[in-house]
């Protein structure tokens, strides 16, 4: 079997009393678009740190493309490439420039997709870096960094700021360049609709742990929404097994619900609802009314 392209075990980075990473434990397989999402301060970026060499963990060990993250080779650096939202570049420089200066550094550089993602969006040959948009940025440190030909592209929330258009141009690219290249995507991003369109896994991180990692669709699979009618007195949400988030309006509970099967009906029912009706929810509220039950767990929910 193939060497993962990211393999950590028991990974922690303490910055003083604050676990950054906590026994993280986490294997993400060649190929593909693996999104990583998590609140803020989940862990994400420090965890990039650390795969890539730039932060030393305070225990347990990570490896990229196999090789130890803490003495990454020349070589393996080489097959890496490496996107975040700032898209710092040299702003001095020319569009143009830019790329010949790249395709010099990198062995594997194809000027065909560098040509094919830059031409997405307005950015001209001639113009210096500094003066394009955020978007046009985003865009040619894209094209640039998936003509460097990587093995592993990670991506830290590269479609920050970004317009529909621009997005999609983004988006697009990075789906066309998995599908020829075989590169294994890692994307990180708040945006949960990008995600829906074009990860293949799902990781949840949480406080520097790992909660949760499946193909998208079957996580959404296992969260539902249930609306039951409680005409007299809304019941105690806290005796129902899986509830997320719970929600009253008027006479009507909402409740987001983990793993619970068509047994959960039954349960509303004895607990006094009059009519009860479940449906499937987008992944963008499955992800955030996961990650908010670690907030509520220890308060009372809302009846
Ligand atoms: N240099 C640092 N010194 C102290 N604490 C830090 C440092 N860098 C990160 N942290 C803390 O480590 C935790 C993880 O931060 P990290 O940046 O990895 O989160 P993230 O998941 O990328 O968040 P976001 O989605 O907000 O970018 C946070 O609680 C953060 O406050």
């Amino acid at each position: 079997m193939d060497t993962p392209v990211i393999h950590t075990e028991d990974l922690c980075l303490q910055y003083k009393r604050k676990m950054a990473l906590d026994h993280l434990t986490l294997t993400i397989e060649r190929g593909g678009i693996h999104a990583i999402v998590g609140a803020n301060g989940a862990g994400k970026s420090s965890l990039f740190r650390v795969l890539l060499g730039f932060e030393t963990p305070s225990a347990g060990s990570a490896r990229l493309l196999g090789c130890a993250s803490g003495g990454l080779t020349p070589d393996v650096r080489g097959r890496v490439g490496f996107v975040n939202e700032e898209h710092t570049l040299p702003g001095w420089m020319r569009v143009d420039e830019l790329a010949a200066m790249q395709r010099r550094q990198y062995a594997r550089w194809d000027d065909g997709r560098y040509r094919d993602v830059v031409h997405n969006f307005n950015v001209h040959a001639d113009q210096k870096i500094a003066q394009l948009s955020r978007g046009e940025r985003a865009g040619v440190n894209l094209a640039l960094a998936l003509a460097q030909g990587p093995e592993l592209l990670i991506l830290d929330e590269p479609t920050l700021g970004l317009d529909v258009v621009a997005k999609r141009a983004f988006l697009e690219a990075l789906m066309q360049t998995s599908y020829d290249s075989g590169a294994t995507i890692i994307y990180c991003s708040h945006q949960m609709e990008e995600i829906e369109r074009v990860a293949d896994n799902l990781v949840i991180l949480e406080r520097g742990q790992l909660r949760h990692q499946s193909e998208p669709a079957a996580f959404c699979a296992r969260v539902r929404l249930w609306v039951a009618e409680f005409p007299f007195k809304a019941p105690d949400t806290r005796l129902l097994p899986g509830v997320l988030e719970a929600r009253r309006i008027d006479e009507m509970t909402h409740l987001m619900v983990f793993d619970q099967d068509e047994g959960f009906d039954a349960r509303l029912k004895l607990l006094g609802a009059r009519s009860v009706h479940s449906m499937p929810v987008s992944l963008d509220r499955a992800v955030n009314g996961y990650l908010a039950k670690g907030h509520i767990s220890t308060t009372p929910r809302a009846a």
